[in-house]
């Protein structure tokens, strides 16, 4: 379970997440929807670790996984995609144990879940955007944490590529693990996602997806988004 009590996280001085107070349940799937610069990738890297609650609380029950936006990744280093992949085991085997046979195999065999079985030796800089995205779930396989964070995982994937990931999301919602998603895509998200969190900074609904993402509540968020106020410092509840 992830409970976020009165959550407030910022970027210097700027708002970004406002007073966000909820549960996402254990084995939930849900979406994070909302405009752009809402604080969706704010939150989830909040809730990740990744980045301070200036105020209130985040409690996370079990390891998390994070999926980071592939755009906002560094892909000039000169690393091989199947040591992309061994970074999904970073927890076990820490930064002194190399990975031995069996780490190896279990690496071949998340690519090959993926469909990147001949990219093992490639570099990673070499690959297409949908071929990259693959290559993170491959590490998400490896990680096999309890609760996903997946920010945008569709962006930039072609129909097919997004299927199969959808597949493996749903997979691991079948597994009983907690799925948190960002995405921006309405049709996706009230097909497959069955909670939603609408996000203008302040949080807009959160619960069923039908209900979250009603027409009402669309627009509560844009009318939101339109008069934020780029310099302001801190939010007016706070
Ligand atoms: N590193 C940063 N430094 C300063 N401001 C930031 C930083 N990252 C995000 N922000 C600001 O915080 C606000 C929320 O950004 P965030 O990336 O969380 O929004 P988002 O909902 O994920 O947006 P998008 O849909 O465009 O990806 C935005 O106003 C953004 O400009």
């Amino acid at each position: 379970m992830i409970t976020l009590d009165n959550l407030v996280a910022s970027h210097g001085r700027r708002p970004a997440v406002h007073h966000v107070t909820g549960r996402f349940a254990p084995g939930s799937l849900t979406a994070i929807m909302g405009p752009n610069g809402a604080g969706k990738t704010t939150l989830l890297r909040t809730i990740a670790g990744l980045h301070p609650a200036e105020e209130g609380r985040v409690q996370v029950a079990g390891r998390i996984a994070l999926l980071p936006q592939g755009a906002t990744m560094d892909r000039t280093f000169p690393i091989a995609c199947r040591d992309v992949v061994l970074q999904g085991l970073w927890s076990k085997l820490g930064a002194f144990r190399g990975a031995g046979r069996a780490e190896l195999a279990q690496a071949d065999q998340a690519l090959g879940a993926v469909g990147l079985r001949d990219f093992a030796a490639r570099p990673v800089g070499s690959l297409s955007a949908g071929q990259f995205q693959r290559l993170l779930f491959a590490r998400l396989l490896l990680q096999d944490a309890p609760v996903i964070l997946l920010d945008e995982p569709f962006n930039a994937v072609d129909g097919k590529t997004a299927a199969d990931l959808l597949a493996m999301l749903h997979r691991w919602h079948g597994e009983g693990r907690t799925i948190i998603a960002v995405l921006h895509d309405l049709d996706l998200v009230r097909r497959e996602f069955p909670e939603t969190l609408l996000l203008a900074r302040d949080p807009i609904a959160w619960g069923p997806t039908a209900i979250a993402l009603s027409a009402e509540n669309r627009l509560r968020a844009r009318m939101m988004a339109e008069h934020w106020d780029a310099e302001a410092e801190r939010c007016a509840a706070a």
